[in-house]
């Protein structure tokens, strides 16, 4: 035997209730015995109170709502039946027992008062109505049901609107009811009946009371809730998108669940199925063939340790504190005591082993009371100033991860907290229960959903989750960076379970943001019709309101202002990653402040592309000092445009024209007077300086540039590169000087000791440097370890595709880590 329940919005309409009869044609068809229980239809529950209430105020505008009522149901058996018999017969049952009903709310208007136990004989309507009428729509379809008015079997004492179930007589009256009826009973949930044949209410959740009453009366071997969505799922899905069903899971974490706002199944009116051990499946109405959840007794100590997430939105936390409570027994007792005293309900409850301070977590409505009952308990402690007064915080939430194995598993708090300090969550109190089964943590409102969809990711989608990036600069390296992402998605989210979500995306002149992810298919058209104009402050702010876990800020601009932005950015806990050598070669102390920031915020700040743009050369050399090698020496050419400059010199081509060349090959800043004047070359070596520890200022650095006086007096980039045309023979000269030797020009930066300079070298065939050709750069690291031979990174410096690639790697890494 099974007994089902199909509740609420799952019975709103008669297509619905179609899709109800086929599942219940399948089951007949299977041979299983089963019964079922059905709620009110959708709203009804809520019209009826409605309609009382205005009666009972002497408003007949219940009327207008009983009418609704009654046509609501009307129109049901119309569209549900269509043999004309059983339809009129079924209308006529209805309008009789209707106007019962009606009589019974012209008696509330003229008396003015509508009682308990008036309530639920008007409530009783709701249930019987639709139990009934689907009854008749089974019976047409082919199934032998026959109604049942649950006021015959479930017994009850007479607390209205609550009632307490007499067990035993309840359980007689099921099985006696049962034997004696063979059909498939179709039975209202909701009620039942106290001494005298008054109707009672279950309360909250009582349909599924009702199937739970009757699975252990008649020793089911399952229980069926039939709802809307798909089980209980691994967390809420209209705040987590990526939440998905829980295939099983036990009574205990089932309950654990729903205290924490899953409403899926409301458990201590399960708890008769419980006792007896009945499984229970939460299926969906709309999905008839998924599995759904199964909550049963059966552990698997081996499954995941995390069973669910789950979150009470709003909650309020009080603190009793103060001197007078360190080693004093029965604090606990008197607060505790005097909330029950006042009918407030904890949510949860923590304790420093300092025993100084006693928090909990009461709903907001409940807080103030909660303060003025505590501190009416400790008024004289609180007088004498051993006790303080109780502090209230709002605007909080509750989050929970929920499982029975995660006593079994070390390292789950820790994966916890890391996903919230990753994600810059503060926490505010934590609670563990001793059963292990919850790890409660209560944090800022603000951040429930950014916590909730981080939570879920580090315990169920390790293997997968979701980056939010917010590009600023869309130019060469920006939209080469976008394209590298368009391109590359599927594979990683198929191969590496990622996905990267482009949020907001800037140029110079226009800003724009889609939490669901831009169209990188059309991010260009849509950026220039944006309606917002750019401001970085406003992008910020945007970042931090969206506030979504695995944020990256990826700054693609060669900009100062926006690079003054990284301290905020980091701050609000979100990584950066940049090939803007602005922040990291600016003022040393800036560049220490934002790594400290980035560190102390558990947030990356990132720029591998700074130096040899994708090639890893601040990572190597991080490397290098972690695993304990001292550097000695760092000889580089670190200038990708440079290199292919130099390179391409043979004599045969006006020098300016080989710069340009270079500058429409992507290899120049977007000023080519940074890289020609060494400028870039110096902010390299600066950069690898201070990654090696020694606190250069860029004045530390001596550069000896290469340009003919006056160059870079020139006043715009056009003007400069006149100067270069006019200049030719200038260059072509330090060229001939070279080629004479039989040598070749390369601009070299080197770290010695702490002194750090920049030139132009000549070199022979017998130096390294030599052989570089397009844009390469080489740099050779000198170390304790690396010291006969040094340590080489060598290729191409510079470069649209290179350069965008190394920034996504980047990315992918901070993802990787957070
Ligand atoms: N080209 C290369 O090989 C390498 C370049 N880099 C660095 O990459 C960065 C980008 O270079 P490119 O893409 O060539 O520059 P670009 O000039 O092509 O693009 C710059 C982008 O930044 C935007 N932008 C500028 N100022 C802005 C502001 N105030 N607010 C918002 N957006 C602003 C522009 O609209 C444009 O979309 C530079 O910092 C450069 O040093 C680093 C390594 C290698
Ligand atoms: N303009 C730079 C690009 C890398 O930072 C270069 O030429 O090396
Ligand atoms: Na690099």
């Amino acid at each position: 035997m099974k007994v089902l329940k199909f509740g609420g919005s799952s019975v709103g309409q008669p297509d619905r209730i179609r899709g109800i009869v086929e599942i219940l044609k399948k089951y007949y068809a299977s041979g299983d015995h089963f019964t079922v229980v059905f709620s009110a239809f959708g709203g009804v529950t809520d019209s009826l109170i409605e309609m009382s209430t205005l009666a009972a105020q002497g408003e007949d505008r219940y009327g207008q709502l009983f009418d609704a009522f009654a046509e609501r149901h009307q129109q049901a058996i119309t569209e549900l039946l269509t043999n004309d018999a059983l339809r009129r017969e079924t209308a006529q049952q209805m309008r009789r027992s209707h106007e019962v009903l009606k009589n019974l709310l012209y008696g509330i208007f003229l008396v003015r008062e509508a009682s308990p136990r008036t309530m639920d004989y008007v409530l009783s309507f709701g249930e019987r109505s639709s139990a009934y009428i689907i009854s008749q729509k089974l019976l047409e379809a082919g199934v032998p049901a026959e109604f049942l008015d649950a006021r015959r079997i479930i017994k009850t004492d007479k607390t209205f609107g609550n009632a307490k179930v007499n067990f035993e007589k309840s359980y007689q009256k099921i099985r006696e009811y049962y034997s004696e009826h063979p059909k498939v009973q179709v039975v209202t949930g909701f009620i039942s009946s106290a001494k005298g044949g008054l109707t009672t209410t279950l309360g909250r959740g009582g349909s599924d009371y009702t199937a739970s009453l009757l699975a252990a009366g008649l020793d089911a071997d399952a229980i069926e809730i039939w709802t809307d969505v798909s089980g209980v799922l691994t967390a809420d899905p209209r705040r987590v998108k990526k939440a998905f069903t829980i295939p099983k899971m036990t009574y205990a974490e089932a309950m654990e669940m729903s205290h924490f706002g899953a409403k899926v199944i409301y458990p201590p009116t399960l708890m008769p199925a419980l006792q007896k051990r009945i499984p229970l499946y939460i299926k969906n109405t709309f999905e008839p063939e998924f599995e759904g959840t199964k909550v049963s007794e059966e552990s698997n100590p081996e499954g995941a340790a995390v069973r669910g997430i789950s979150s009470i939105n709003n909650v309020a936390l009080c603190t009793v504190s103060g001197t007078g409570m360190f080693g004093v027994p029965g604090i606990a007792g008197r607060i505790f005591g005097s909330l029950a005293a006042a009918g407030i309900n904890v949510i949860l409850i923590t304790q420093g082993s300092s025993e100084h301070a006693i928090s909990f977590a009461v709903q907001p409505a409940s807080a103030d009371a909660a303060k003025v009952a505590v501190e009416d308990a400790f008024a004289f402690e609180i007088e004498r100033g051993v006790v303080n007064a109780v502090k209230v915080e709002r605007e909080l939430s509750v989050v929970a991860i929920i499982g029975e194995n995660m006593r079994y598993q070390p390292g789950i708090s820790g994966r916890l907290f890391r996903a919230l300090g990753q994600n810059g969550i503060n926490a505010v109190a934590i609670a563990q229960g001793s059963s292990e089964l919850n790890v409660s943590v209560v944090i800022a409102k603000e951040d429930e959903t950014k916590a909730l969809n981080a939570l879920h990711e580090a315990f169920f989608l390790s293997d997968h989750k979701t980056l939010h990036l917010f590009i600023v600069g869309v130019g060469l390296i920006g939209g080469t960076l976008l394209s590298q992402i368009k391109k590359q998605n599927e594979y990683l989210r198929e191969r590496r379970g990622m996905e990267v979500k482009v949020v907001g995306l800037a140029n110079s002149k226009k800003m724009l943001f889609d939490a669901e992810g831009i169209d990188l298919e059309n991010w260009r058209t849509a950026l220039q019709h944006a309606e917002t104009k750019i401001d970085l402050a406003v992008f910020v702010g945007r970042m931090r309101d969206l506030n979504l876990s695995n944020s990256i800020f990826v700054d693609n601009t060669a900009n100062s202002q926006i690079a003054s932005f990284y301290e905020t950015i980091l701050d609000e806990s979100i990584s950066v990653s940049t090939p803007n050598k602005i922040a990291t070669s600016s003022g040393y102390l800036q560049y220490q402040r934002l790594k400290n920031i980035a560190d102390k915020r558990g947030v990356q700040f990132r720029y591998e592309t700074n130096v040899g743009a994708g090639l890893p050369v601040i990572s190597t050399l991080r490397d290098l000092i972690d695993s304990g090698d001292r550097i000695n020496k760092i000889e580089g050419v670190l200038s990708g445009s440079l290199s292919f400059i130099f390179n391409n010199m043979d004599g045969s081509r006006p020098f300016a024209e080989i710069v340009r060349e270079a500058k429409e090959k992507g290899f120049t800043e977007p000023d080519p007077r940074t890289d020609l004047s060494g400028k870039d070359v110096a902010r390299k070596i600066l950069i690898l300086a201070r990654e090696t520890g020694i606190a250069l200022d860029a004045e530390d650095v001596s550069l000896s540039g290469f340009l003919p006086e006056g160059a870079m007096e020139a006043e715009s980039i056009e003007a400069f590169f006149t100067i270069l045309e006019e200049e030719a023979a200038y260059f072509d000269g330090l060229y001939r000087q070279a080629e004479k030797d039989g040598k070749v020009l390369r601009m070299v930066a080197t770290l010695e000791g702490e002194k750090a300079s920049v030139g132009i070298q000549s070199v022979g065939k017998d130096n390294p440097f030599y052989t570089l050709s397009g844009s390469d750069n080489m740099i050779v690291f000198y170390t304790d370890r690396y010291s006969v031979r040094p340590l080489v990174v060598r290729g191409p410096g510079a470069g649209a595709e290179v350069t965008a690639a190394g920034v996504f790697a980047e990315i992918i890494q901070i993802g990787t880590l957070s």
